[in-house]
């Protein structure tokens, strides 16, 4: 429950391994404290936890014996909360039942989290088949009569109550599992986890941070209530007469005191105070515990005592440059899109194509644009090379490859995951187009850059913060400790995309796709942009495909362009030999949409007020 986070300095020294810090510690409990509810629920859980654990001690009797000779006896200091019909000592019971009714709700809430919570997250996540498959197992449970169920379960296999709060874990683990897949489902594309999956981070890792962290505050404040509930169903069982005699349980209690209501109406009291106060115990916890979860930072660190090579050292690129087999014959470019269809299924059967026979190449150390009017495909494209299509989409045409090796090989109706996650993130990444949307807000910037550092290219925890903190600086950032320790939504949104275009060649990647990465940006803080991707590329000899509908960005920055209109490229080549001489109609109605160079325009205002005058 203590979710601390690692402090220490900020300057880490480059080529030690081991633990290195960031940010701010914080704790879940102090916060949990400070909330007037949860100390109050905490207070009552731990009583009761702990007069469940010393049971053994506090009790003066065991929970069966019993001295006929003193039935429904007052309290006196020898029993003093009296004794039942039996003369079974009541306080005894009640702390004997506290063990079982606590661990037995536990098992219960523990048994639907396992099945439920898993399974909501992979089915969230990754939909498709498995959802359907989940959906159907789900709908079954439900459409269960629990009770039933219950009661079969009992007449089969005796009245244990472990065994009914196993059963009531697999009856009631469809409410975990809806709560995570709904959860996991409202995330699954936002952009920040897109720009998670382009930065190299394997699906486990993604969902663990990233998606786990949307899940997680709803996850305990079910387990509260479904504690609460396995408390009140286990109860209810044992009322109706079903739990074992042999055992002191609080349900058995409140059934023996209902039996004697009218005589000693105190033995129904007992039981169920102890269960009210414990379920609304529980209820306040939940709550508690979702605010503090809330407010808090969620960073934790591990220790890496593994010793890697540096990056950009010969054994960190060669080591990522270990191709899977290069294709005989063809051509050898950074990228190679050849005739590459991509389609969507329609409701009628047929497929609409989106992207229609576009071939063209990039290499290392050139910036092609590709260039088009909203809706021609230009983003489709962009999403076949790096992987990022939607579940939906189907290549219907072409191959494409990266650095000789096919990523669609011809034929082929899906981009291969298996072989683009290998290159997401180390050798290719992705400038977006809303820098806030693909930052995580539950995270810092500087855990954000990290985090893909460490994972892809092996360097320690403190390698990483300091390359971090020098590619905040190069990419122009005045402030880098600050921008390092700030939350998205604390920097603006200029800052945020440089923030993002550090985070793309933070891994020494071949190739940057840039989709439209100025369009959410002023126009100054756009040219500036602009510059610092020129300037990086220049630097770092890397390919750069950049999506635009602007052939004013394209005149500025690209080396070759790609014109395309409705899906198909309409015209190729070197930016400044089409500036001079478009061949197409289509390029020269782009080119004429550019203000720059243009006659200003006459002033609406001075029409209307001279229309106004005569
Ligand atoms: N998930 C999808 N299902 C069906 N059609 C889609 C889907 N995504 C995109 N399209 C269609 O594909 C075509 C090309 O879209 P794309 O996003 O590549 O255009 P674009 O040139 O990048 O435009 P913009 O500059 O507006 O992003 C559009 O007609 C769009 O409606």
């Amino acid at each position: 429950m203590t979710e601390s986070v690692e402090t220490s300095a900020l300057t880490p020294v480059p080529g030690t391994s081991g633990q290195t810090g960031t940010v701010v510690r914080s704790t879940v409990l102090k916060r949990l404290l400070k909330n007037p509810m949860g100390s109050i629920a905490i207070v009552i859980l731990m009583g009761m936890a702990v007069l469940a654990m010393f049971a053994d001690v506090l009790a003066p009797f065991d929970e069966n014996f019993a001295n006929i000779s003193k039935t429904l006896a007052a309290p006196d200091p020898v029993n003093i909360l009296g004794t039942d019909s039996s003369g079974r000592d009541v306080w005894s019971r009640l702390l004997f039942g506290a063990q079982l009714t606590l661990l037995s709700s536990l098992l219960c809430a523990v048994v639907a989290i396992v099945i439920g919570l898993p399974a909501g997250l992979v089915a969230g996540y990754y939909a498709g088949r498995f959802e359907a498959l989940s959906n159907w197992i789900v709908s079954i449970l439900m459409s269960l009569p629990g009770l039933i169920v219950l009661l079969t379960i009992r007449a089969a296999f005796g009245p244990s109550v472990w065994i009914a709060m196993i059963a009531f874990g697999v009856l009631i683990s469809p409410s975990y599992f809806r709560l995570t897949r709904s959860a996991v489902q409202s995330v699954r594309n936002e952009l920040y986890v897109d720009a998670a999956r382009v930065s190299g981070l394997s699906d486990l890792r993604i969902i663990t941070r990233h998606i786990f962290s949307v899940v997680r505050a709803p996850i305990i404040i079910q387990t509260a209530a479904i504690a609460g509930v396995a408390i009140a169903i286990q109860s209810g069982l044992e009322f109706l007469g079903l739990g074992d005699p042999a055992k002191a349980t609080w349900g058995v209690m409140l059934s023996e005191g209902f039996k004697n209501v009218y005589l000693t109406p105190t033995l129904l009291f007992w039981p169920a105070f102890a269960m009210a106060l414990t379920i609304g115990a529980l209820v306040l916890l939940g709550n508690a515990l979702r605010d503090a979860l809330e407010d808090g930072e969620k960073i934790k660190h591990r220790k890496r005592t593994t010793a890697a090579p540096a990056p950009g050292s010969a054994a960190t690129r060669a080591a990522r440059k270990t191709p899977a087999a290069v294709d005989a014959g063809t051509e050898h470019h950074l990228v190679k899109v050849t005739n590459l269809g991509v389609g969507y299924p329609q409701a009628d059967g047929s497929v609409k194509k989106v992207v229609d026979d576009v071939s063209f190449h990039v290499d290392r150390g050139e910036i092609l644009g590709i260039v088009g009017e909203s809706g021609s495909g230009k983003s489709q494209t962009a999403f076949s090379i790096l992987g990022l299509l939607p579940d939906n989409a189907r290549i219907v045409a072409g191959s494409i490859q990266f650095d000789g090796n096919y990523t669609v090989a011809p034929g082929e109706e899906h981009v291969s995951q298996d072989r683009l996650s290998k290159l997401r993130g180390r050798r290719i990444s992705y400038i977006p187009q809303e820098p806030m949307s693909n930052l995580d807000p539950a995270f810092t910037i500087g855990y954000q850059l990290v985090t893909p550092m460490v994972r892809v290219l092996g360097i320690s925890k403190g390698e990483a913060t300091a390359r971090a903190l020098k590619l905040l600086t190069d990419v122009g950032i005045v402030n880098p400790k600050r921008t390092f320790d700030a939350y998205p939504h604390e920097v603006s949104g200029g800052m945020a995309q440089r923030v993002l275009i550090a985070g793309a060649i933070s891994c020494e990647p071949d190739l940057v796709i840039a989709d439209e990465p100025t369009t959410a940006l002023d126009v100054t803080v756009q040219a500036e942009v602009l510059d610092l991707i020129r300037d990086l590329q220049k630097r770092l000899n890397i390919g750069v495909i950049l999506v635009t509908h602007n052939f004013g960005v394209v005149a500025d920055l690209c080396d070759r362009v790609v014109v395309m209109q409705n899906g198909r490229l309409v015209e190729e080549g070197p930016v400044r030999g089409i500036l001079r001489n478009p061949q197409e109609t289509y390029t020269r109605t782009l080119l004429g949409s550019m203000l720059e160079g243009k006659e200003p325009m006459t002033m609406l205002v001075s029409s209307t007020s001279q229309g106004a005058a005569s």
